[in-house]
């Protein structure tokens, strides 16, 4: 029977995770090409090389013309001028407009030089007169009308994107726009998970007697790679301490960043509790005054972070949220490596409380207006299921006596 596993100091969320943060550090960064760099984090700034656009625009289909033209296209009066040029999308302007001269102009075309309006077609009409074409325009027009001037969105030296941003969809547009084909992006951490429980059987295999399929290791692989790690499933292995002490060594030896789940507690059998004992001097914490996850536990060993989840699969979820991903989102620089927490009105009461903050599964929905978090009718530790329908957790402080319905929480906002 063991003894000192029973004491254990436990910290805030908040202490813990500045702890487990503090050997997160950015790994090296690689070139990786436009239609790979969604979901990576930047590992450079990027400065506009030009501007954008980088030529006076047209945004009708038109003429160019000079607006002081058109001052007496007032009463129904039409003013004509002569058309001089004709300039398609992609084509250069040949002639400069003067004076009582026009260019026929496509969306998107170079504005001429000379030209500081484009007036649209639907306003105009054409002559052809002693072979030559008059375009007739009946709206005075102000100048810059119709034309997107040259550095509209952004100037040449402007910042477009910061490091450690988190690639989309935009981003790539501007990226492409500016004939960045390759960018410089944070390598992905390469994150090991292994379960340990003599009672855990793969996902393929029959259920038998007693037992239970490893459903925790496929749920942190998920969450591995919704937080842009590569995940490198180790499997499971019964609760032996020898055989976790190696399986441990040979991880952080290899990976980036180790994640286990299960035995973390103090029974019988929870050996990763054990074996992160052994060398207590490494030990980032071993309690946490949150449930669920409460035994959540990590520690730190040849500068690389193991993080011993609860096998209790609410937990499990959880302490990922809180501990994991941030570490794996700080390996890649990320601005923001936490979770955004909004706030919200509870939906219906929440009476369980205890010591510890609670970090409740909940569903939010939006009414006349307003944000509703609802609370999963199950939340314990132990129950999987209710994972799927929620969408967020909310934080029940400690020593509360309960939450009505209409109180002001405040929601960690789960991804998607
Ligand atoms: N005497 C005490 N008992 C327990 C305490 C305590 O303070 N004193 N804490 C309870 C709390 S809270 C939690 S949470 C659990 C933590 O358990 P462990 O982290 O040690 O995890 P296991 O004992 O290995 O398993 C717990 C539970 O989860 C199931 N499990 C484990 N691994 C997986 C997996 N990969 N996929 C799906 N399910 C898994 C396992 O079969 C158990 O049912 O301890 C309480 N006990
Ligand atoms: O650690 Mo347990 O998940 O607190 O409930
Ligand atoms: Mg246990």
């Amino acid at each position: 029977m063991k003894d000192n596993k029973f004491q254990r100091e436990a910290l805030q969320v908040k202490e813990a995770q500045a702890k487990i943060i503090k050997y997160a550090n950015p790994l090296e960064s690689e070139d990786v090409s436009l239609d790979e760099c969604c979901g990576r984090y930047l590992a450079e700034k990027v400065i506009a090389p030009h501007p954008f656009p980088a030529f006076n625009r047209s945004s009708m289909d038109g003429y160019a013309i000079i607006a002081g033209d058109t001052r007496n296209c007032v009463n129904g009066q039409v003013v004509w001028l002569e058309i001089v040029d004709n300039i398609p999308c992609g084509a250069v302007p040949a002639v400069d407009i003067t004076p009582g001269t026009a260019a026929r102009i496509m969306t998107g075309a170079q504005v001429p030089v000379g030209a500081d309006a484009v007036v649209m077609l639907e306003v105009t009409e054409r002559r052809e007169e002693e072979g030559k074409t008059y375009v007739g325009i009946r709206k005075k027009l102000e100048a810059n009308s119709n034309i997107t001037p040259q550095g509209f969105e952004l100037s040449q030296g402007d910042l477009v994107l910061p490091t450690g941003r988190l690639i989309s969809a935009g981003d790539i547009a501007v990226l492409a726009a500016f004939g960045l084909h390759t960018v410089k992006v944070y390598r992905r951490p390469k994150v090991a998970i292994f379960a340990t429980g003599t009672e855990l059987l793969e996902v393929h295999e029959p259920l038998e007697p007693g037992k239970i399929r490893n459903s925790n290791s496929p749920m942190l692989e998920a969450l591995v790679k919704e937080t842009g790690g590569v995940s490198v499933m180790l499997g499971a292995i019964v609760d032996d301490l020898e055989l976790a002490r190696s399986k441990v060594q040979m991880a952080l030896e290899t990976y980036d960043f180790v994640i286990t789940t299960g035995g973390v507690s103090v029974g019988d059998y929870d050996i990763m509790g054990d074996l992160v004992r052994e060398q207590s001097g490494n030990m980032l914490f071993n309690k946490v005054t949150m449930r669920p996850g409460s035994v959540t536990t990590a520690a730190v060993r040849g500068g690389k972070l193991l993080l011993a989840l609860s096998g209790n699969p609410g937990a499990c979820f959880v302490g990922f949220q809180l501990f994991a991903r941030p570490v794996i989102s700080l390996m890649q620089s990320a601005s923001k490596p936490f979770l955004p927490e909004w706030s919200a009105t509870l939906g219906t009461d929440y009476k369980r409380v205890n010591n510890f903050t609670r970090f409740v599964r909940a569903r939010l929905e939006i009414k006349d207006g307003s944000l509703f978090a609802y609370p999963a009718l199950i939340d314990e530790s132990s129950v999987t299921v209710t994972i799927k329908d929620s969408d967020c957790l909310i934080v029940v402080p400690p020593e509360e006596k309960g939450l009505s319905a209409g109180d002001k929480v405040t929601v960690i906002k789960l991804p998607g």
